[in-house]
């Protein structure tokens, strides 16, 4: 059997983290992994250069995750077709909002038997119908999609301090191939069943992470970001069991992806420091992530809209009072003291 080439489809923030794990990992393997690792760079000009060359030069992705060495055998490629090329791989690490057009480029262009692995947190909704971004991968590309999510601030990762992950596999087989590829002495990976239960939590944590931010901005103290915690950990979980079957209470409970994931994300991730500049600097949340994500993207917002208007859809928006307070802030100028109400 030939080795396994991977391809690396985005190369923001977490994408470059990932991408040093990976480089870093596959000389430990290889006899089961070819050496270098294609990375897709969606192109853009940096400090008057291209990214790519930027990458390829320097060996760092100065604009997404400054200050981090990348592994030379790293390579990034502008052209999609390129980047997949022969990959028996592939990683999907990208703001959700962008898969879609990145798949209709994929489209005929993937390896056949190839497997796949997403890193995406989000979920994908059209009216009363809603999809993990694995079972999109699966549909449109016709591969085998895991999936991996857990307590993973990027520039954590990337600077090797402990953490945990989790992997949803498809089979075992693939599940502890993506093990070999990931887990580090610093970045401990465990392997579940449950696809779905993994995709969910890193999506709707951005929620809770959200409501974290937004009660910090209040003011509000220690109780109440533990009881959104735990509030929006008992939605998130309500929600899995209600539209999607087989979720695991363990992988909300007992996994890096689920409890764990919340804790981090409503104490230090994207979506929380920026709710918290909406409450106290009064600007839109389009403004903040311009100025403070320089490029990185917000998805607790997006996911939010998106989930309300799934359920509304499926008219259960009451059942889950945190996940619609938190909408109603973000995107109809409900006033931020009222979050609570109801829940
Ligand atoms: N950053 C983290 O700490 C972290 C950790 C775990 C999971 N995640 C998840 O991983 C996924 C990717 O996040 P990230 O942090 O790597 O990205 P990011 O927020 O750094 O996003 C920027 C990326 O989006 C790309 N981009 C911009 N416009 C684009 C377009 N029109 N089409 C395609 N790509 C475009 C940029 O080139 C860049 O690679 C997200 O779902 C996120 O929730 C992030
Ligand atoms: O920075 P955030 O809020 O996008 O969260 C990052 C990771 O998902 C935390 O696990």
């Amino acid at each position: 059997m030939g080795k396994e080439k991977l391809a690396i489809i985005g190369s923001g923030n977490w994408g470059s983290a990932i991408a040093r794990i990976a480089g870093n990992n596959v000389p430990r393997f290889s006899e089961e992994f070819d050496q270098k690792i294609s990375v897709w760079v969606y192109e853009e000009e940096f400090e008057g250069k291209k990214l790519t060359e930027i990458i390829n030069t320097e060996h760092e992705n100065k604009k997404y995750l400054p200050g981090v060495k990348l592994p030379e055998n790293v390579v990034a490629i502008p052209d999609i077709g390129e980047a997949v090329k022969g990959a028996t791989a592939l990683v999907f690490v990208m703001p959700h909002q962008f898969l879609g057009r990145v798949i209709d480029q994929l489209s005929g262009k993937v390896q056949k038997g190839a497997k796949a692995i997403s890193l995406i947190k989000g979920v994908d909704v059209k009216g009363a119908d809603i999809h993990i971004f694995a079972d999109v991968i699966s549909d449109k590309l016709g591969v085998s999609c895991s999936a991996l999510s857990g307590a993973n601030i990027a520039p954590e990762v990337a600077r090797d301090q402990f953490s945990e992950t989790t992997i949803g596999y498809r089979s075992k087989a693939e599940g502890e191939m993506w093990k070999r590829l990931f887990e580090t002495p610093s970045f401990r990976v465990s392997l579940v069943e449950d696809v779905a239960g993994v995709s969910l939590c890193g999506a709707l944590k951005n929620i809770v992470a959200v409501a974290a931010g937004l009660v910090e901005g209040l003011g509000w103290g220690n109780n109440s970001q533990a009881a959104i915690m735990r509030i929006g950990l008992l939605e998130m979980h309500e929600f899995c069991i209600e539209f999607f079957e087989g979720v695991k209470a363990e992988t909300f409970l007992m996994e890096s992806s689920g409890v764990a994931d919340v804790i981090t994300s409503c104490l230090g991730g994207r979506n929380k420091r920026v709710a918290v500049a909406f409450v106290k600097e009064k600007k839109s949340f389009d403004e903040l992530e311009q100025s403070m994500l320089n490029g990185q993207k917000l998805q607790g917002i997006h996911t939010a809209k998106e989930v309300h208007n799934f359920l509304e859809a499926r008219n259960r928006v009451d059942a889950y009072p945190l996940f619609n307070n938190v909408y109603k802030v973000c995107w109809e100028d409900h006033p931020v003291e009222k979050l609570t109400e109801g829940i």
